[in-house]
């Protein structure tokens, strides 16, 4: 009998339940009693799920608070020392490393969180010392939950991260230089010990993910495969049987590894991603192997086509036979939405065409049926599917001949600025007159309370459009005035209109459609609901101009109008399978286009286009894919901008500090001024913009904006020191890492005046 599996499910729940949960625990209102009972109701509620629709393989161990991999910097007692000195409540010093804790006496920042492989998934970096130990939990989580679901009567399968890709998405710490990977041998003792204990408590089969093998790796990760699995595979029978899960892209090349992996159980490849390695991930398989094969997407929302899906599936068996191949899901299902059923208002056409978690679950379980006993045991669905998947092939929704036209039209010209930067720069000076190390913020204020209330009041019509735009101008006046007061150089209207940089533009963009519950967690409580891609794009009517407008009028300092950019709205988006994303982005493009043109004949002279999400979509590996990639991403970016004259200053913000792969990328965009992330990391990082002469401006982050603690003016100071050995004063702009719409106002307005403060000490030492 074929099986079918899946690689995790999304914890937060079908009204995001734990978000709620976890916020109401941070903020004092519920005790951690209660928030541990509403983990474990929510882990059996999943487990429940997946068994009802049939699931062979149900994962356990998915589930985490905040993180699933700092859940193992807990797991081996990777605890930087400043934040176990405190002997808080595991639970507390948890959240202490996911979020940082200013509190009581105590005041310790995060640790560093960054993009899950090419997902708007974060995850929390395992930070190593040189002469790291590690210990296991006493009380394992993987054992943990497995044992609580097994007293509900469900077996499952725990899922760890494991070692090599443990090690090698780590970092050592600020001060430190340990190569994590070289930690390897100090670390896979725990592995064994705790593999056996898994064994012992009744487990049978254990997920261990390696999805650092699809990268192309440094020698000594690649190498460190070999040693380990070995040895765990030779655990035999003193250890489950073990699944080693790669996905979100191929492992061909690195298909050598596999031949340590024999001993293994089984093998999982993501076969949405790369269905061309199955011939050669089945030919390096050992003669008893099983492969996983991941035909399910776990990263997008489209309804799997059936066919496609079996074709690839009887391909497998038909070299390894239906006892050697498991059905599953591509990767964890975290990425996608709890499921479709809360979608009340959903268009019934399009509606048809998707599957989140709760569906992709009855999916596997279809497939895996209709191999092991043939088509006709699941006719219905599998005529259904079909019928689906036709309609949408044929709908006029998906097809735009005036956006057709339209992107044909597009020139080369069209992608450049008038003028070189250093001509832009004088035009922009003439009606800029900003001091030395202007300070800005990156566009978004506290989204308080209040505003959310008020926008849900307008969304169900309890309150009309007029009482909701005044409120909006309320909200932008008192953003203006706290600006003022501030002192800052650079005004933002704040974003109160926007529920999410990329929601609030699918809204307003034809070829998109939006839900209501279909949360995707982001990082830590906080979750996105990304619109949706049906059909091709264009934009209907001017969609910021009225709020950058009317925030401009009320102030004399320079406004700046803030859109989000075309890659960020596709990568941030679920984006359409049926068409290449270089169209997709190049249709957001000329949308943005008009919308960059329509803020500056409304008097905007600052634009910023933000382009977050740039970094994640680089193709994990280098080559050609990343040299194609980059081409129609930096090529839509400019699409979007270029049609500004040469008085109109173009900013653009990142909010990842990797940006030394990238670099060129990033130059290329021809930004007047760039502002980055980067207050957590080496400010090292900085030296390839004198490396590569960079010439334009550039406001690397000052203080993190992840975390409600408040950084010192010193902090600041200290950190603008550094920057300042690798950038010019007269390039050097001043803001916060990221928008500042996850902050409350005590603590933005007591970072800011830090930062203003900075600026002015700055100012004032450089002026000498
Ligand atoms: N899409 C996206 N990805 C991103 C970022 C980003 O800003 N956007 N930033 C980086 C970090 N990731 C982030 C992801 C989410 C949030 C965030 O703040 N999310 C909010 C939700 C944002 C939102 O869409 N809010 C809506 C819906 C608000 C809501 O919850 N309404 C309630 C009712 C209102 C109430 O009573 O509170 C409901 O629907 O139940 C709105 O403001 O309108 C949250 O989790 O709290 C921040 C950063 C990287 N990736
Ligand atoms: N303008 C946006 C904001 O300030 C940029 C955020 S990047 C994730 O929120
Ligand atoms: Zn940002």
């Amino acid at each position: 009998m074929v099986q079918s599996s899946i690689l995790g499910f999304p914890r937060m729940g079908r009204l995001r339940d734990l978000k709620k949960a976890t916020e109401a625990y941070w903020s004092d209102k519920i005790s951690r009693d209660e928030l541990l009972a509403e983990g474990k109701r929510l882990r059996l509620e999943h487990w429940k799920i997946q068994k009802d629709a049939g699931v062979d393989v149900i994962p356990s161990n998915d589930f985490a608070f905040y993180d699933q991999v700092l859940d193992h910097h807990q797991l081996f007692g990777t605890i930087p020392e400043r934040y176990s000195k405190y002997n808080l409540n595991p639970l507390d010093e948890y959240f202490a490393m996911g979020r940082g804790l200013q509190k009581e006496g105590i005041d310790v920042p995060s640790l560093e969180m960054v993009k899950w492989f090419d997902s708007n998934y974060h995850y929390v970096k395992p930070t190593l010392q040189d002469n790291q130990e590690f210990k296991l939990a006493a009380e394992p989580k993987p054992i943990v939950e497995f044992l609580e679901a097994k007293a509900a009567g469900i077996t499952t399968r725990p899922v760890i991260l494991g070692p090599v890709s443990f090690l090698t998405l780590g970092k050592a710490d600020r001060g430190q230089s340990v190569d994590p990977i070289t930690l390897i041998e100090k670390l896979l003792p725990l592995y064994v010990e705790l593999l056996s204990k898994l064994k012992d408590a009744g487990v049978e089969d254990v997920q261990i993910d390696e999805p650092v093998l699809v990268f192309d790796l440094a020698e000594k990760s690649k190498a460190a495969f070999k040693p380990v699995y070995e040895k765990l595979g030779a655990l035999g029978a003193q250890a489950p049987r073990i699944t080693f899960a790669t996905y979100f892209g191929d492992i061909v090349h690195n298909i050598d590894v596999l031949a340590n992996l024999q001993s293994l159980h089984s093998i999982h490849v993501d076969l949405v991603r790369n269905p061309e390695q199955l011939d050669t991930v089945v030919a390096a398989l050992g003669p008893k192997q099983i492969l996983s094969a991941g035909v399910v997407d776990g990263r997008n929302i489209w309804k799997t086509n059936f066919k496609a899906a079996i074709e690839k599936v009887e391909n497998a068996i038909q070299k390894l036979g239906k006892d050697r191949v498991i059905v599953a899901t591509s990767s964890s299902l975290l990425h996608v939405p709890h499921t479709l059923a809360s979608e009340k208002a959903l268009d019934a056409e399009v509606r048809d065409w998707f599957s989140f978690a709760v569906e992709k679950a009855a999916e596997v379980v279809v497939i895996a049926k209709a191999v092991t006993e043939g088509p006709a045991a699941v006719r219905e669905q599998l005529e259904a599917n079909a019928k689906s998947v036709q309609a949408r092939a044929s709908s006029a929704r998906t097809n735009d001949p005036a956006v057709k036209a339209r992107q044909a039209a597009v020139t080369p010209e069209m992608h450049n600025r008038k003028s070189a930067f250093p001509e832009r720069y004088a035009e922009q000076t003439k009606t800029l007159k900003l001091p030395l190390f202007p300070t800005t913020t990156i566009g978004s204020f506290p989204q308080t309370k209040d505003i959310r209330i008020q926008r849900n009041k307008f969304t169900k019509g309890e309150i009309t459009p007029e009482e909701y735009e005044k409120f909006i101008e309320k909200e932008i006046q008192e953003v203006v005035k706290i600006q003022e007061e501030l002192d800052l150089d650079v005004f933002v209207h704040g974003e109160p209109e926007r529920n999410d940089m990329v929601q609030y533009f699918g809204e307003r963009l034809t070829g998109y459609v939006f839900t209501t519950h279909a949360w995707v967690q982001s990082y830590g409580s906080r979750c996105v609901r990304p619109p949706i891609i049906v059909g091709d794009i264009s934009r209907p009517a001017p969609m910021t101009v009225k709020e950058s407008k009317y925030a401009a009028s009320i102030s004399p300092k320079p406004m700046k109008g803030m859109l989000t950019g075309p890659i960020t709205c596709l990568r941030w988006s679920f984006p359409r399978d049926d068409v290449h994303q270089s169209v997709q982005a190049q249709q957001l493009a000329l949308a943005l286009r008009d919308e960059v043109v329509d803020l500056e004949a409304a008097g905007i002279a600052v634009i910023q286009v933000d382009e977050p999400a740039l970094r994640e979509g680089l193709p994990l590996r280098t080559g050609e894919a990343r040299v194609a990639y980059l081409k129609w991403a930096v090529d839509s970016f400019k699409l979007s901008t270029a049609g500004v004259t040469d008085g109109t200053q173009i900013h653009s913000h990142f909010c990842y500090s990797e940006f030394q792969d990238f670099f060129h990328a990033i130059s290329a965009l021809d930004a007047d001024v760039l502002s980055i992330e980067n207050s957590k990391s080496d400010a090292k990082l900085l030296k390839v913009f004198i490396d590569e002469a960079y010439p334009r401006h550039i406001g690397p982050g000052v203080y993190d904006i992840h975390s409600p603690r408040v950084p010192t003016e010193q902090e600041i100071k200290d950190r603008i020191e550094e920057m300042l050995a690798y950038l010019t004063p007269a390039q050097t702009w001043l803001n916060p890492d990221c928008g500042l719409k996850t902050r409350g106002w005590p603590e933005t307005k007591a970072a800011l005046t830090a930062m203003v403060n900075a600026a002015k000490y700055f100012r004032q030492k450089y002026s000498q």
